[in-house]
């Protein structure tokens, strides 16, 4: 049988981009559609935006130190209206090597939503069909909004990156990476913030004593950051959003923003009418080789709802390549994929989470746990409440590091490196064999003795 393309990939961000090129390169007739803009999430809207406004939002406390370090420095209002055309600007420039990217690799690419007929073929939404031997499904998520009286006035992070002007004040519903991140964003840019999280500490699944350190930092900062707390209603005045919390209480914010999860992109695609298995959130259900259930179609990235992260999208795009355009079965390797929150303080982490260690105590053995908190130099020296906390979780009989959580900063930075001994299998005392660099904070990380408490001992 013969198709129109050998691989046609739906979706052109992260994930969906680099198995289109690294497919072709191979010699593979490829073709991908994208209904939004090249570059996906990360891009356009997530990653890449996100973390110019994280710098954006750190130079007042640079400019304060700069004062307490003897320079005559002042810190003015922060303007939305410099900053957003440069960081549009940005966006489009990244946009367009994308499109180069796609072209110099000779995969033809298509600026429309595409459907799945059947198992070999695709509608798009410029009405033709096109046939391939394999899709690859690489759609992404989209945000999750509940549904609450008045939802319709709020934003999500799609919007975010959009808004016309800043808000004096700021609702963020949630308590995962995206509501923590732009708490801190829209908090260091000079906007009153408010967090509401409806648990009883931000950062679920992350290593609790770390989030609770991140939390307080954040309260000391001034963010209003409200646990137990969810929205019951929302309703529209001349003076603002007027948010009812579900205590009764009332507040009236400029903006609300959702930032409460993300939901695979599968909606409308005829994934299920043609047989592919999907989950509880409508996630793609894949094997190890990002199979779905219907062999000539693939998923990686956040549809299938795995470690929803850019790097980890890419890697299960190129073992898709391995697996089907090399001959090379390849499985995404998904243990100790480090990561990082850029909250502020930022959280980089890897392994296991001392919630983890105990369970894994219960079969393995005690776990050690090292725990160390100080103020950084640099900014102590000025004056700035600024406390660095680190964490390692020992196997207390095999001498495994088996979690790294640093919060401070520069800790993205940290934990990639960090990151490379844990994957390794090294154990605390190649750590500690390892000389200090002197004086830094992370010296600290080879330098701690004593585990603080065994857990299972
Ligand atoms: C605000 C925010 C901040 C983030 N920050 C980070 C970070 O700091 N670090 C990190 O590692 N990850 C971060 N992420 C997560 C990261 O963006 C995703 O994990 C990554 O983009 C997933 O890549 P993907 O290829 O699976 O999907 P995406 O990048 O979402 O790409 C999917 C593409 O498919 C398109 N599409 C969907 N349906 C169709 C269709 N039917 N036809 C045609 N096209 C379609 C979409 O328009 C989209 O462009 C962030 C996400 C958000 C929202
Ligand atoms: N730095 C990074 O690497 C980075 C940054 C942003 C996003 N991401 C990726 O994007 C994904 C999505 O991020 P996210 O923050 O939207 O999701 P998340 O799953 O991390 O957090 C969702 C939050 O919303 C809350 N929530 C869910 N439903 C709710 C409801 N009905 N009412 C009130 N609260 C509710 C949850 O309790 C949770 O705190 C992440 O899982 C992550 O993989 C990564």
């Amino acid at each position: 049988m013969s198709f129109d393309y050998d691989l046609f990939v739906i979706g052109g961000g992260s994930g969906g981009v680099r198995a289109a090129r690294v497919a072709s390169a191979e010699g593979a007739k490829v073709a991908l559609a994208e209904e939004y803009r090249m570059g996906g999430t990360c891009v356009i809207r997530g990653c890449v935006p996100k973390k110019l406004m994280v710098f954006a939002s750190g130079y007042k406390d640079l400019v304060h130190d700069a004062q307490a370090y003897g320079w005559e420095a002042s810190v003015g209002d922060f303007d939305w209206d410099v900053f957003r055309p440069k960081m549009h600007a940005e966006l489009d420039r990244l946009e367009g090597i994308y499109r180069n990217i796609l072209k110099s690799n000779n995969v033809e690419a298509f600026d429309a939503r595409a459907e799945i007929k059947d198992a070999h073929t695709v509608t798009l939404s410029t009405g033709q069909d096109i046939t391939a031997k394999h899709i690859l499904v690489a759609t992404g998520g989209t945000p999750f909004t509940p549904d609450v009286e008045g939802a319709e006035h709020t934003i999500t992070s799609n919007e975010i990156f959009l808004q016309e002007k800043l808000p004096g004040s700021i609702l963020i519903v949630g308590g995962g990476f995206i509501a923590s991140e732009f708490a801190c964003i829209m908090h260091g840019l000079g906007v009153k913030v408010t967090q509401f999280y409806r648990g009883e500490m931000i950062l679920r699944g992350f290593d609790k004593g770390s989030a609770t350190h991140i939390a307080d930092a954040m309260k000391s900062r001034g963010i209003d950051l409200q646990l137990g707390a969810d929205v019951a209603k929302i309703v529209k005045t001349d003076a603002g959003l007027e948010v009812t919390a579900k205590d009764g209480s009332t507040q009236v914010f400029d903006a609300v923003m959702y930032g409460t999860g993300r939901v695979p992109a599968t909606k409308g695609m005829g994934l299920a009418e043609v047989g592919v298995n999907l989950g509880r959130k409508g996630e793609v259900l894949v094997d190890a080789y990002s199979q779905t259930s219907v062999p000539s179609i693939y998923a990686v990235g956040d549809v299938t709802d795995r470690i929803n992260l850019t790097p980890v999208a890419i890697r299960e795009g190129m073992a898709f390549v391995e697996t089907v355009f090399k001959a090379n079965p390849t499985p995404v390797d998904h243990e100790l994929v480090p990561s990082a929150v850029f909250t502020q303080p930022e959280f980089g982490t890897t392994g296991l989470t001392e919630e983890e260690a105990v369970d894994y105590a219960a079969t393995h053995g005690p776990v050690e746990v090292y725990t160390t908190a100080f103020k950084a130099m640099q900014s102590g020296f000025a004056g700035r409440e600024n406390k660095v906390f680190m964490k390692l979780l020992v196997d207390q009989h095999k001498r495994t590091v088996l979690g790294c959580h640093l919060v401070m900063d520069g800790a993205g930075e940290l934990i990639q490196l960090a990151g490379i001994p844990v994957k390794m299998g090294a154990t605390k005392e190649d750590f500690d064999r390892t000389c200090a660099v002197h004086p830094t904070m992370a010296e600290e990380l080879v330098t701690m003795k004593t585990p603080s408490h065994v857990i299972g001992g």
